[in-house]
């Protein structure tokens, strides 16, 4: 039998266990980023016999996610998050016959072109956050988090947020928590001995299981509740334009026609998917942000500067200005690439064994595409942890850098949900911008306080907890702001 080639390069691993002792238990993609500048662009880990991939450049990522996207497109199962009862979730779902089902759901409400049918909803929240945040900075992470979240279940349900107690919040951040405290896929001790679902509380190595025990009810009823409201809004004649109604009624014609392609479960899962996936995301890249507004003050200035110029002061941005405003349009694309909201986006599982470079990639490898070393890359990016929307313009003004590549992930898995997620983005931004000004924060001697630039992960990264100010950039503009058209006029 021909020699198998070696797997990727890796650190010395111990007999048995591997690199077990060496894996971290947060800040993976830090621990990643440092793996790739030690031992290559594509690197393995081997935790008792599991073998991980993890890929820290663009082009391995393209070579291997994109080209040989058919067999790169697997997910690992994750016990814990299994045992919570997800099901019908995209995310997770293990490549095959419902994986293509839901994404061509996903597909049906956020391609590109039925994504800008949601421009009134993005627009409206985006100057409510703007209100809110000009009159109470100090509760901004509630505020992304309840624009991220109110745009999402005003699309899926018609449901609208009106007060800060709302149930469907308080259901999405508790299993959204849940869900962040689940372990890595494949890598928790429930998927390494699934033996211990089924022993009692008491015995050592029980906590993923008990804790995913205590975490059903929560998971059942973000499945269920949302869902159910809009079936009795239905039967009342009171349902608004949502995602789930227009399924509902699709499958009760298909279930008369006796031709039902998706299922009632296929309905919450998909809806349950869109606020996982979509809110914390959101949320966590408005924070990064406004983290680097406040310590790049000059960028903050050169974007309100070219937002003056082309809208003026007299009225909000619109969609409509965003081809006129390529200063902005950078910044948006430097937020993504100095500290990404998914840095390690969600792994692929690869299904068939395969050859890259001379390097022997096993079937059933969990293969990661650490965003972060990509976006990092000093090969591609001069100055990497430096905040400069310019990079991207041509030389002589700029450096000529590339847009980021893979920040919405790769091949069949790509972020289904990234034009949507882009203009929700690009409008808070706008927005923000125009109408408020983002400063350090200071100490009881007037001086400075100059945040550091640290990061809490879980399922999306978000910057820990920082001082900052934010005060509407002037009298008049508080008052544009404050009589602006916020009605509900999807
Ligand atoms: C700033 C916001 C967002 C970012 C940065 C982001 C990024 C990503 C990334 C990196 C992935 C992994 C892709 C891969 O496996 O290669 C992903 C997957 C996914 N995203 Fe997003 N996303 C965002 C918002 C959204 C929104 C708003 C939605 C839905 C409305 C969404 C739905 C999904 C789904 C369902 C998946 C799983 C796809 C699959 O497994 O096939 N995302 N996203």
């Amino acid at each position: 039998r021909p020699r198998r080639p070696p797997l990727p390069p890796s650190p010395p691993a111990k007999p048995f266990i591997g690199h077990l002792r060496i894996a971290p238990s947060s800040d993976f993609e830090t621990f990643f980023y440092k793996l790739g500048k030690a031992y290559g662009p594509v690197t393995h880990l081997n935790v008792l016999g599991r073998i991980t991939v993890v890929i820290n450049n663009l082009k391995a990522a393209v070579d291997l996610l994109d080209k040989r996207s058919a067999n790169y497109s697997d997910r690992a199962p994750i016990s814990v998050v299994e045992c919570m009862g997800w099901k019908n979730s995209l995310g997770f779902m293990p490549y095959g016959e419902p994986f293509q089902r839901h994404r061509r759901m996903f597909h049906q409400y956020f391609n590109k072109e039925i994504s800008t049918t949601y421009q009134p909803i993005q627009l409206r929240e985006a100057r409510l956050l703007a209100q809110n945040l000009a009159v109470d900075p100090s509760e901004r992470e509630k505020y992304f988090k309840r624009f991220s979240t109110a745009i999402v279940m005003r699309i899926t349900h018609g449901h609208e947020i009106t007060a800060d107690d709302d149930p469907f919040v308080n259901l999405v951040d508790e299993v959204g928590a849940a869900l962040t405290q689940a372990g890595r896929p494949g890598a928790t001790v429930l998927d390494f001995f699934p033996f211990l679902k089924y022993m009692p509380a008491w015995f050592p190595g029980t906590f993923y299981a008990r804790f995913a025990r205590e975490n059903v009810q929560k998971v059942r009823d973000a499945y269920d509740y949302p869902f159910n409201q809009v079936k009795e809004q239905m039967a009342q004649g009171t349902a608004r334009p949502s995602i789930v109604a227009t399924q509902l009624e699709g499958f009760n014609n298909q279930a008369a026609d006796h031709k039902v392609s998706y299922d009632l479960d296929d309905i919450k899962g998909m809806a349950v998917t869109c606020y996982v996936a979509g809110t914390e995301s959101t949320s966590s890249a408005l924070s990064i942000f406004l983290l680097a507004m406040v310590l790049y003050p000059q960028c903050q200035l050169k974007a309100q500067e070219e937002l003056d110029a082309v809208i003026g002061r007299g009225r909000l941005p619109e969609f409509s200005d965003r081809a006129s405003l390529p200063y902005l349009e950078s910044l948006l694309h430097e937020t993504l690439r100095w500290n990404h909201p998914v840095p390690t986006a969600v792994p692929h599982r690869v299904l068939e064994d395969d050859v890259y470079e001379g390097m022997f990639i096993p079937k059933g490898s969990v293969v990661v595409p650490n965003i972060r070393g990509m976006t990092w890359d000093e090969d591609v990016y001069a100055d990497p942890f430096s905040f400069d929307p310019t990079r991207f313009s041509p030389k002589p003004i700029g450096r000529g850098e590339p847009l980021p590549g893979g920040t919405w992930g790769f091949g069949r898995r790509i972020c289904p949900g990234r034009y949507f997620a882009d203009a929700s983005l690009w409008i808070a931004m706008a927005t923000m911008l125009h109408t408020l000004h983002m400063s350090k924060d200071v100490d009881n001697d007037g001086k400075e306080i100059t945040p550091q630039v640290t990061f809490t992960t879980s399922l999306a990264s978000r910057p820990s907890p920082f001082p900052c100010r934010i005060r509407p950039r002037s009298a008049a503009m508080l008052s544009l702001l404050q009589q602006a058209d916020t009605s509900d006029n999807y």
